[in-house]
C-alpha cells in the first residue's frame, strides 16, 4: 500500500542541478540552497513520475518519456490543465503547481504537483483490509467516478479539451491506430475486435462529460485511515466523451477471474451506486460494448508498453511481459462482446444494492437473535462489531448509501436501544458526521477514531435554556479568543448523552465575541470541548414527561464557566457554525425518521395483536369499525411516510444535503406526526394498559412526541418547506416566460 519509489532508472536520469536551479527561480517551493533528492515511482508505465524532496517538503514531478513518442500520446500539458480545472472545482486531484515547456531543463516538458500522502492499493483484491472497508473503498471509488461525470463541463473552463460527441467511434479508431503503430506481429483477434467495435457503436455516443480514460483503483490515493478518495491520479488519457466507457473500464477488473475477497461489491452493485449518484436509471444499454472497448484499450496499452520496451524507453521494469497479454485480452473482449446484455433490470428507484440487502438481512437476524430479547445492552458485548454491523449510518465507512441505510434504520427503530448496539445512536452519529466532513486530521484521529470504534461517546450542545433555540441565531454561549485559547461561557440544556460515563467530548455551538464577524449567520462556531475540561459542569438531568430518559445517558443541563480550550479545537473555523449545522442535521434528521417508521410498524403490530385478542360488547376489538379504520389509517400513514423517507434518502444520495433539504424537512415533520398518531392509536386500543409500564407503548409515545421538537420543532420545518416550495414555484414560473 506504500507508494514505492526506486532510484531513478538509467534511461530516465536528468540533471537534478538544473531542475533545482529552475525551481528556485520559478516557484516558491524550492529555495536556492535546498538540496533536492529525486526518486522514481516504480508504478506507472507511461509518463515517468518522480518524487522530488526538499529538506522541508516533497512534490511529484511528471514528464514525457525520453526518445521518440507515439503521436498524440504523453501530453503532460493536458494533464496539467485538467488537474488545474478539477482542483479549482473541488474535485480530488493533487494541486498542480508549475508547468515547464522548456525541454532544456530536464530533457522534456514536465509539470510539478502537490505530493498527496495516503494509501495506494496496487492489489485490486484489497487484501489486508476488513470486508467492510473493502466494500467502502470500492463504493468511494465508484462514487468519485460518478461525481467526475456529474461535473458541469462548461463551468470547468475546459473548452476544446476534447472533441466531445462521437467519443466511442474516436476511441475505437484511435486505439486501432495506436495498436497498429505499435504492433510487432499480426494478432487476428485484435483485428476482429476492432471491426466488431466499429460495427456496434452505441446509439448514445453523443453524451459528453469529462472522462478520465484510465480510472482504476490503483490510480487513486486513499485517505490513510478512512475509505475516502483524496486524489485521482494519471490524467494522461482524460478527454471529453461518453462517461460509460470510464465506468466499464473501472468495472472490468471485477469481471476478470480474480480471487474476489469478501466485501468487494458486485458489478451490479457498483453500477447501481454509480447511477444513483448521477441520478440516471441503472439499466445501462450496450454495457457489453463498453466492456469490450475497455479490454481493447488495455490490449492496446499493453502493446504500446511492449513496443517501448523493445525501443529501450519503457518506464517499468516488467515491460517485457506486456507483449504476451495482448492476444488473450483480445479474446476476452470478443467473449464479452458476444455476452447477452445483463444489466440490473428496470429502474430501481428505491432498490437497495445487493450489499444493502445483505446487511439488512444480517441486521434483522441480529435484532431477532440478540437485541430484541436483551433487556439491557452490555457495553462489553461487541458481537455486532465483529459481525461488521457497525457505523452503518456513515456511507464513507459502511459502504452503504442513505437509501440502503434507510431500510436498516427502519429495522433498528423497533427497539429504542438498538441504534446504540450498532454504534448508530444520536447524537454520536451526527457528531461523527461533523468530524468526518469538517474535522481536521488531528481532530479526526483524537475524537472520530475512538467514536467510530465505540470506545467513547459524545454530546452536542446547541440548545440553551434562556433563549428560544429553534432560532439558532439566538444562541448566546460566548466564545472569546485569548491568545492560543478560546474561552467559553454559557448555559446549555437538553444535551443528550452528556450523562453517559463514556461521554468524553462535546461539540458546543458558541457565539463569537469578536467584533470582526458581522453577519447574522457568521457569528457562531462549533468547538470541541473535552468533558473533563475545568469549568464544564453537568448541572442536572432533565426528565421527559416526568420520567427518566436515560437510554443514552440522559439529557443534561450543562454549564460552561470560563472553559478554556486550544484554538485548534474549533471545527472548520470561526464563524462557520451554521455551515456545519446544515451538514450535520441533514442525514441525522433522516435517520430519526427512518427509525420512526420502524417504531410505527411495531406499534401497529402490537395494535393488531391486541385488537384481535380482546373482546368488548360481544365482538373482537377490530370488529368495531372505528378500530378497523384506525388500523387502515395507520397502514396508509406508514406507507406514505416510508415512501417519503426513501425519497429523501435517495435525494440525499444523489443530490447531497443542500439540494435535499426540502425533502428532509418534509419527512422530519411527516415522520414524527405519523409515529405520534400511530402510537396514539395503539395506546387507545390497549386502554389503560397502553399508558402503563407493562407495554412499551408509553415509552414509545414519549420518544416520538419529542421528535416533533428535537432537531427543530415542526413549525420551523414547515416554514422552510413553504419557503422552498415558493422558490421552486417561482423558478417554474420564470422558466415558462
Ligand atoms: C428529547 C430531546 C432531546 C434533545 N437533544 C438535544 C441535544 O442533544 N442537543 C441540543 O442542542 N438540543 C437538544 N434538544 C433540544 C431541541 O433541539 C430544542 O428543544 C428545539 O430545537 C427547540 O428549541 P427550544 O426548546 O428552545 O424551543 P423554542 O425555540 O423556545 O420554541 C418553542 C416553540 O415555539 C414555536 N416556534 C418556534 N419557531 C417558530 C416559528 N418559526 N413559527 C411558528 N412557531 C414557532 C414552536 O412551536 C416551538 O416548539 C433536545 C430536545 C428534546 C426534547
Amino acid at each position: 500500500m506504500e507508494e514505492l519509489t526506486t532510484s531513478v532508472r538509467q534511461q530516465h536520469k536528468f540533471s537534478v542541478g538544473r531542475l533545482q536551479k529552475y525551481l528556485s527561480v520559478k516557484s516558491q517551493t524550492v529555495s536556492n540552497n535546498d538540496t533536492l533528492t529525486v526518486r522514481q515511482y516504480s508504478a506507472g508505465q507511461s509518463n515517468p513520475t518522480f518524487l522530488v524532496q526538499t529538506p522541508s517538503d516533497s512534490y511529484v514531478l511528471r514528464k514525457k518519456p525520453p526518445g521518440e513518442l507515439l503521436p498524440g500520446a504523453h501530453k503532460v500539458d493536458r494533464e496539467y490543465r485538467v488537474q488545474k480545472a478539477l482542483f479549482s472545482a473541488g474535485f480530488p486531484v493533487p494541486q498542480p503547481l508549475l508547468h515547464c515547456t522548456d525541454a532544456e531543463i530536464i530533457g522534456t516538458e514536465f509539470y510539478l504537483m502537490e505530493h498527496v500522502r495516503g494509501r495506494i492499493f496496487r492489489d485490486l483484491r484489497l487484501p489486508g483490509v476488513s470486508a467492510a472497508e473493502r466494500a467502502a473503498l470500492y463504493v468511494a471509488a465508484v462514487e468519485t467516478l460518478a461525481k467526475l461525470h456529474s461535473l458541469d463541463l462548461a463551468s470547468l473552463n475546459l473548452e476544446g479539451y476534447g472533441k466531445g460527441s462521437g467519443y466511442c467511434k474516436r476511441q475505437v479508431s484511435t486505439w486501432t491506430k495506436q495498436y497498429t503503430a505499435a504492433a510487432t506481429r499480426d494478432i487476428p483477434a485484435m483485428n476482429e475486435l476492432s471491426d466488431w467495435l466499429m460495427n456496434n457503436l452505441p446509439a448514445t455516443d453523443d453524451e459528453v462529460t469529462l472522462v478520465h480514460g484510465d480510472f482504476r483503483l490503483d490510480n487513486l490515493i486513499i485517505h490513510p485511515r478512512e475509505a475516502r478518495v483524496m486524489a485521482v491520479l494519471d490524467w494522461e488519457l482524460s478527454t471529453t466523451g461518453q462517461p460509460l466507457a470510464d465506468l466499464a473500464y473501472f468495472l472490468i477488473t471485477l469481471l476478470k477471474k480474480m480471487d474476489i475477497l469478501s466485501g468487494i461489491p458486485t458489478v451490479e452493485d457498483l453500477i447501481s451506486i454509480y447511477c444513483r449518484v448521477r441520478g440516471i436509471p441503472s439499466a445501462l444499454p450496450q454495457l457489453n460494448f463498453y466492456l469490450a472497448l475497455s479490454v481493447f484499450k488495455m490490449a492496446g496499452i499493453a502493446q504500446g508498453i511492449y513496443a517501448r520496451h523493445l525501443l529501450g524507453n519503457a518506464s517499468a521494469p516488467n515491460a517485457a511481459q506486456f507483449g504476451q497479454c495482448v492476444e488473450p485480452l483480445a479474446k476476452v473482449a470478443l467473449q464479452l462482446a458476444q455476452r447477452s446484455d445483463t444489466g440490473p433490470a428496470g429502474d430501481s428507484l428505491f432498490l437497495q444494492t445487493a450489499r444493502g440487502q445483505a446487511v439488512l438481512q444480517q441486521v434483522k437476524d441480529f435484532m431477532r437473535q440478540y437485541v430484541l430479547p436483551a433487556q439491557e445492552v452490555s457495553a462489553k458485548n461487541r458481537r455486532e462489531m465483529e459481525a461488521g454491523l457497525w457505523n452503518l449510518f456513515l456511507p464513507a465507512v459502511s459502504g452503504l448509501s442513505q437509501l440502503d441505510y434507510a431500510y436498516i434504520a427502519e429495522e433498528t427503530g423497533r427497539c429504542l436501544f438498538a441504534p446504540e448496539v450498532f454504534n448508530c445512536q444520536a447524537p454520536d452519529t451526527g457528531n461523527m458526521e461533523v468530524l468526518h466532513m469538517f474535522g481536521s486530521e488531528e481532530q479526526k484521529s483524537k475524537w472520530l477514531e475512538p467514536l467510530l470504534k465505540g470506545e467513547i461517546r459524545s454530546c452536542f450542545c446547541m440548545t440553551e435554556p434562556d433563549v428560544a433555540s429553534s432560532d439558532a441565531t439566538n444562541m448566546e454561549c460566548t466564545l472569546c479568543r485569548d491568545e492560543d485559547n478560546f474561552v467559553i461561557n454559557g448555559k446549555k440544556w437538553w444535551t443528550s448523552g452528556a450523562g453517559n460515563p463514556q461521554c468524553k467530548v462535546a461539540i458546543v455551538m458558541c457565539r463569537s465575541k469578536s467584533q470582526d464577524v458581522k453577519t447574522r449567520h457568521g457569528q457562531h462556531s462549533m468547538v470541541l470541548v473535552p468533558m473533563d475540561t475545568p469549568g464544564v459542569q453537568l448541572v442536572r438531568p432533565l426528565t421527559v414527561f416526568g420520567q427518566d430518559d436515560a437510554i443514552h445517558g440522559g439529557h443534561f443541563e450543562v454549564h460552561f464557566e470560563n472553559v478554556r480550550v486550544p484554538t485548534h479545537n474549533i471545527i472548520l473555523g470561526e464563524g462557520r457554525g451554521f455551515e456545519i449545522a446544515q451538514g450535520r442535521l441533514g442525514p441525522g434528521r433522516l435517520h430519526h425518521c427512518m427509525r420512526a417508521v420502524g417504531l410505527a410498524e411495531l406499534a401497529l403490530e402490537l395494535l393488531c395483536q391486541r385488537a384481535a385478542s380482546r373482546h368488548t360488547f360481544g365482538k373482537k376489538l377490530y370488529q368495531h369499525e372505528v378500530v378497523a379504520h384506525w388500523i387502515a389509517e395507520c397502514r396508509l400513514m406508514i406507507e406514505q411516510t416510508r415512501l417519503l423517507t426513501l425519497h429523501a434518502a435517495r435525494a440525499l444520495d444523489t443530490q447531497g444535503s443542500r439540494a435535499a433539504r426540502k425533502q428532509i424537512a418534509m419527512i422530519k415533520v411527516a415522520a414524527a406526526r405519523m409515529a405520534c398518531k400511530v402510537v396514539d392509536c395503539a395506546i387507545q386500543v390497549y386502554g389503560g394498559a397502553g399508558v402503563s409500564g407493562d407495554f412499551p407503548l408509553a415509552q414509545m409515545y414519549s420518544y416520538v412526541r419529542t421528535l416533533r421538537i428535537a432537531d427543530g420543532p415542526d413549525e420551523v420545518h414547515l416554514s422552510s418547506i413553504a419557503h422552498l416550495e415558493l422558490r421552486d414555484q417561482l423558478k417554474k414560473a420564470q422558466a415558462k416566460l
